[in-house]
């Protein structure tokens, strides 16, 4: 499988199931889309997401419901998802989300298997953020567990990262401006993001001004 990064806003998550699974995968999908939880039931953990906190985060909005599998091609007409969940806890379902979703060409997340890989499976990978820097991390399906493990070891690297990608960006920005060729701009990118002095910085301004000292140093070079 082939990780890509997907902006989802603007866009709607449709899903089927509301146990711990159907909550971790709303959850993490309504930070960018509008989210749908469709269930029969609903896990206790929902209750804070289904607040109208006031804030910007796209609404997710639960619709009680018992499913039955040949009338979810109906649910996946009128919610025109760009993606699909299946997280019940009945095969024959999960079966059926995936069946209408791959007939409607929507990418779908099975949740109950871990061999998927029809056109259109999606599996959702662990996930170690700070600020915009991401890194995600897969077992080709077989080791949820693993998967976890190395997201939690990643964690602690990308600490700062955030601020890094922010002092970079801004630094490119400028050399661009000034019309340096692309290799030497290269070069002055390579040794900021590589100097331990801007990643250990205390603020955002302490690592500009480290950045910009290192950028200028290779540029005299
Ligand atoms: C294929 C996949 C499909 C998908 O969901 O996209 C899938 C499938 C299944 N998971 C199962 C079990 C567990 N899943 C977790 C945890 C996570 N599972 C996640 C992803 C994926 N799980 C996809 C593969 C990703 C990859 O390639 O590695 C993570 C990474 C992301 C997330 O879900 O947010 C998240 C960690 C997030 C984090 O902490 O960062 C734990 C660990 C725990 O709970 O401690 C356990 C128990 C231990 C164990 O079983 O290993 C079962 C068996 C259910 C049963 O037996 O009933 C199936 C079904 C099957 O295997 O058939
Ligand atoms: N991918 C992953 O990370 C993991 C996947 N799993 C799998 O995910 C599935 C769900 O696990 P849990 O959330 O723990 O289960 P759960 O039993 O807590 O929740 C199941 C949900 O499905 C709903 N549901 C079942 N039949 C329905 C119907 N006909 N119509 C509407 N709603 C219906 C229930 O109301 C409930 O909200 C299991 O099959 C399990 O094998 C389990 C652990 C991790």
């Amino acid at each position: 499988m082939i990780p890509l990064f997907h902006d989802f806003r603007g866009e709607r998550v449709l899903v089927f199931g509301g146990g711990r699974v159907g909550y971790r995968k709303a959850r993490r999908f309504a930070r960018e889309a509008e989210v749908v939880v469709v269930a029969a039931a609903f896990a206790d953990e929902f209750e804070p997401l289904f607040e109208d906190e006031g804030d910007e985060r796209p609404p997710l909005s639960p619709v009680k419901a018992r499913i039955d599998p040949s009338d979810v091609g109906t649910w996946l007409d009128r919610a025109a998802p760009a993606l699909v969940v299946a997280a019940t806890d009945d095969a024959a379902l999960n079966e059926a989300v995936e069946r209408a979703a791959s007939e409607r060409g929507v990418l779908v997340n099975r949740t109950d298997e871990h061999g998927g890989r029809d056109a259109g499976s999606v599996v959702v990978p662990a996930t170690a953020r700070d600020g915009n820097v991401v890194v995600a991390v897969g077992t080709g399906g077989r080791s949820p567990a693993l998967s976890r493990e190395l997201r939690k070891r990643i964690e602690p690297e990308l600490a700062g990262a955030e601020t890094v990608a922010v002092v970079t960006a801004e630094l490119r920005e400028d050399l661009k401006r000034r019309g340096l060729p692309a290799e030497t701009r290269r070069d002055a990118v390579r040794a900021v993001v590589e100097s331990d002095a801007v990643w250990r910085a205390e603020t955002e301004e302490g690592s500009k001004k480290k950045a910009t000292e290192i950028a200028e140093r290779v540029l005299g070079d």
